[in-house]
């Protein structure tokens, strides 16, 4: 029997907030880094073909309240606006891109309304319709709010408001307007819908994180889920294929799990799972991919790795577990061993069929015996 003191609900809730993970991007998994910079290209897109439509769409409006000069001004800055603003919609139909690649689009997105509101706030004076230079006091806060729909940690979220209300306090000073009311009324302003942006930011990514963990791992072990280890390795015979690298799996299952639940009970039988899976994870290397397969069941696929360095892994982990032990309530300790198949994808084979000769590798280990590593058959012709 296994004892823990139950949780104070205020921990609790604290480690269900995460907060490492919404500081920054150090937690982050790459392949959720990778769905994120997907996910937040998808958001710049409609934001950026509106304001490239919106921005430019003024322009008859400022010829009819400006001066010629500032006309031009202006004029000639909504275009390069709208012009960057339209490449970067279409830049946003690749959405294969990094998490950098991502926040710089961003910055891209969130330049172009600052940039107007900067030669605004220099360019137009008294001639100018009150209204037109209310309207162009408006920017900051736009762009503020523009970023409520992006997933964001804190630091990415403070990197990218902070350079807005410096701008907007930079430019009151400037203007010698820093004592002004209506100035501080809007600095003031910029700061509450920056401090509930960056909430709102943070709430995305959390309710992200949280979809995304619960769609791609294994809740007992954390490991990775039969579907997105898949995905993984559909990738990875993919890059296999292309640069005619090896890729080898290996295919593990508890050895008499049904007699450890049996004798200890399933919650011993779960943390037997727990142990097993840090063990394993112990002994490969970062770049490998692993997951929960099944039950009692798990799959590690390791690239750029042939039969024999697949081998030496699997005899390794093999030998750990028969170290790994855990502690029984009456003083004890519970031992377990694992049989595993390995297989290297052939040129030409399927995933199917990959993972048919891994499974009849195992079955073979555990008819021969189990606790042993067991070497797949080459394929049969497709
Ligand atoms: N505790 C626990 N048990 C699980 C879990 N998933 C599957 N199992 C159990 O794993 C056991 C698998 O038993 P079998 O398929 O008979 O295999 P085995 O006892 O390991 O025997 P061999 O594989 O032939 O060595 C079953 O008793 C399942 O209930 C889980 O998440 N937690």
């Amino acid at each position: 029997m296994i004892n823990k003191a139950p949780k104070h609900p205020f921990r609790l809730w604290l480690q269900g907030l995460s907060l490492p993970d919404l500081l920054d991007v150090r937690g982050h998994s790459p392949d959720f880094s990778g769905s994120r910079a997907g996910y937040i290209n998808t958001r710049i897109q409609p934001l950026a073909l509106v304001l490239a439509l919106l921005i430019p769409a003024w322009i008859p409006v400022d010829a009819l309240f400006m001066p010629q000069g500032e006309f031009m001004v202006m004029a000639g800055l909504r275009v390069v606006a709208g012009t960057a603003l339209l490449v970067l919609f279409f830049g946003c139909a690749r959405n294969q891109l990094t998490l950098s690649q991502a926040r710089f689009r961003l910055a891209v997105l969130m330049t172009a309304p600052l940039l107007l509101y900067a030669a605004a706030r220099l360019v137009l004076n008294g001639d100018v319709a009150p209204g037109l230079i209310l309207g162009y006091s408006f920017f900051p806060v736009l762009t503020v709010v523009m970023l409520t729909v992006f997933p964001l940690t804190l630091r990415e979220a403070a990197s990218f408001t902070l350079p807005v209300v410096l701008l907007y306090a930079a430019l009151e000073v400037a203007l010698g307007r820093s004592t002004d009311l209506q100035s501080m009324g809007g600095l003031w302003l910029l700061v509450l819908v920056t401090l509930v942006a960056i909430w709102s930011v943070m709430g995305q990514l959390l309710m992200l994180l949280r979809l995304y963990r619960q769609a791609t791992r294994d809740p007992l072990t954390g490991l990775f889920n039969r579907r997105a280890l898949t995905e993984q390795i559909e990738l990875e015979r993919a890059r296999s294929r292309r640069h005619g690298r090896p890729l080898t799996v290996l295919l593990f299952d508890l050895d008499r799990f049904k007699r450890i639940n049996d004798t200890h009970g399933h919650l011993l039988g779960d943390r037997v799972l727990q142990t097993f899976a840090r063990v394993v994870e112990d002994n490969l290397r970062e770049t490998d991919h692993f997951g929960r397969w099944g039950g009692e069941e798990f799959l590690a696929a390791l690239p750029e790795t042939g039969t024999e360095g697949a081998q030496t892994v699997a005899e390794r982990v093999r030998q750990a577990c028969e170290q790994a032990t855990l502690p029984l309530a009456n003083g004890q300790r519970l031992g377990f061993t694992t049989s595993i198949g390995v297989a290297t994808l052939q040129p030409e084979e399927s995933l199917d069929s990959l993972f048919n000769r891994v499974d009849e590798a195992l079955y073979n280990a555990k008819a021969y015996g189990r606790n042993r590593v067991v070497e797949a058959e080459a394929p049969t012709r497709e």
